[in-house]
């Protein structure tokens, strides 16, 4: 990122108000140096333990510390390996082990410093330990800072498919500092973006309009790389604000997860398909149905598409390498989707570029056409 040359917004908060969960979501530069000061306003000097992964630990973490210790808070680490295929049981009966090997009370504190992985694995750790403690997000990728660290949905994948095991469990504080990001590959960065682009496509055709313009630029320009972040954390304030537990308008958050989801499980949870670049392709799939089942202009699928394409983020099946299962094996991967309900898939489709909805008013056809399609 090319901090010298551009200044950046003031640090900005986003309140989540959920009653006596409520928390803040704080979004600029220099917050990780600033971390030690919000912890104590937080918890006092209470103990801190922090979970991360090997590679952020690496870049980050003593950063971290330093600022921990500053405030006379000695905060011990464990780095579990980077990449998807970390959450799962084995890496989560490891962190629950050592956060009570390190006698995490009740009131003490869990740290999640990492990117989505870390955070949803960190987040259930802090559930399930001691039947709840509090935990703190600082998440270090775009993807987690503009969804992941927001919204408390926590948890592990399963073999079966994508986050089958988990909870709502809020963090107590959010602490987005935009300047990690200069380190995360181009890849990540655009995997996250794919989430970026999301809020537009569900609910947004201004900010999605803008990001048009805008995505290629957010890696090179802290004012609007902050924009997207404020506006999407905003977006999914609101929407968790009003549907905590996903009865109803929450599910519009998973467009294009019934596709990414399932197709993640097929690629085994591995390095290639990054949950992101799913959720991209998944976007466009949905757009593409929506317009075959006569929802949305045959046009809204194709400006989907040519603004992943743009941002350099796969779109189609057919961009994943290696051997994919076929599409009736994926849809039967679709139905383990936590939106079934009494056996039927529900999908997030869309009346046009921000106008999503759910429904599970879906022509098997047409779900396989766009499927077929997507492979070519
Ligand atoms: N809980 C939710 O609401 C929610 C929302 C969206 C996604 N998710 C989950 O998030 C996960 C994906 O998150 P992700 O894309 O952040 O993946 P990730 O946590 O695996 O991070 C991606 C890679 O970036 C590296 N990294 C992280 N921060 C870095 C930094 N600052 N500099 C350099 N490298 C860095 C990590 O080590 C990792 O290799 C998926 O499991 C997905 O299901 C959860
Ligand atoms: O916060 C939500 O709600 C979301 O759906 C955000 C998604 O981006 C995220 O990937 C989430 O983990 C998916 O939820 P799931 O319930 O399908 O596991
Ligand atoms: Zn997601």
């Amino acid at each position: 990122m090319n901090s010298a040359t551009l200044t950046a917004a003031k640090p900005e908060t986003v309140a989540v108000d959920l009653g006596e969960r409520s928390y803040e979501v704080r979004i600029g530069r220099g917050l990780l140096a600033r971390a030690g000061e919000e912890i104590v306003a937080l918890a006092g000097k209470r103990r801190v333990a922090i979970l991360t992964d090997e590679t952020v630990a690496a870049r980050h973490l003593p950063a971290l510390q330093a600022a921990l210790a500053a405030q006379g808070i000695d905060a011990p680490a464990l780095a579990l390996p980077a990449g998807e295929a970390t959450k799962r049981w084995e890496r989560l009966g490891e962190a629950v082990e050592w956060l009570l090997a390190q006698k995490i009370e009740r009131k003490d504190l869990v740290i999640a410093l990492g990117g989505g992985v870390i955070g949803d694995l960190a987040g259930f750790a802090s559930a399930i330990l001691r039947r709840g403690v509090r935990f703190v997000q600082i998440p270090t990728t775009l993807l987690a800072q503009v969804d992941s660290s927001v919204g408390g949905k926590t948890g592990i994948n399963s073999p079966q498919g994508k986050n089958l095991i988990g909870a709502f469990h809020q963090p107590a504080l959010v602490l987005a500092d935009i300047d990690v990001l200069g380190t995360l590959s181009p890849r990540d960065f655009r995997a996250g973006y794919g989430e970026v682009a999301k809020y537009g496509l569900l609910g947004d055709e201004d900010f999605f309009d803008w990001l048009e313009t805008a995505g290629p630029t957010l890696f090179a320009d802290p004012i609007a790389l902050q924009r997207a972040v404020r506006q999407s954390v905003q977006m999914k304030a609101g929407i968790v604000q009003r549907d905590e537990t996903e009865q109803g308008e929450r599910a519009l958050l998973n467009l294009g997860h019934t596709f990414g989801h399932a197709l993640e499980q097929a690629t085994g949870y591995s390095d290639r398909l990054l949950h992101g670049e799913g959720v991209a392709i998944g976007c466009t799939l949905a757009f593409d149905l929506s317009a075959r089942l006569g929802l949305c202009s045959q046009e809204a699928p194709s400006r989907v598409a040519a603004h992943f394409v743009a941002m350099g983020l796969p779109s189609r099946i057919a961009d994943i390498p290696g051997d994919l299962p076929d599409d009736e094996a994926l849809i039967a991967l679709m139905g383990q989707d936590k939106k079934v309900q009494d056996g039927k898939l529900r999908f997030i489709l869309a009346h046009g570029i921000g106008r999503a909805f759910v429904t599970d008013a879906v022509d098997p056809q047409a779900l396989r056409q766009s499927l077929a399609q997507s492979r070519l």
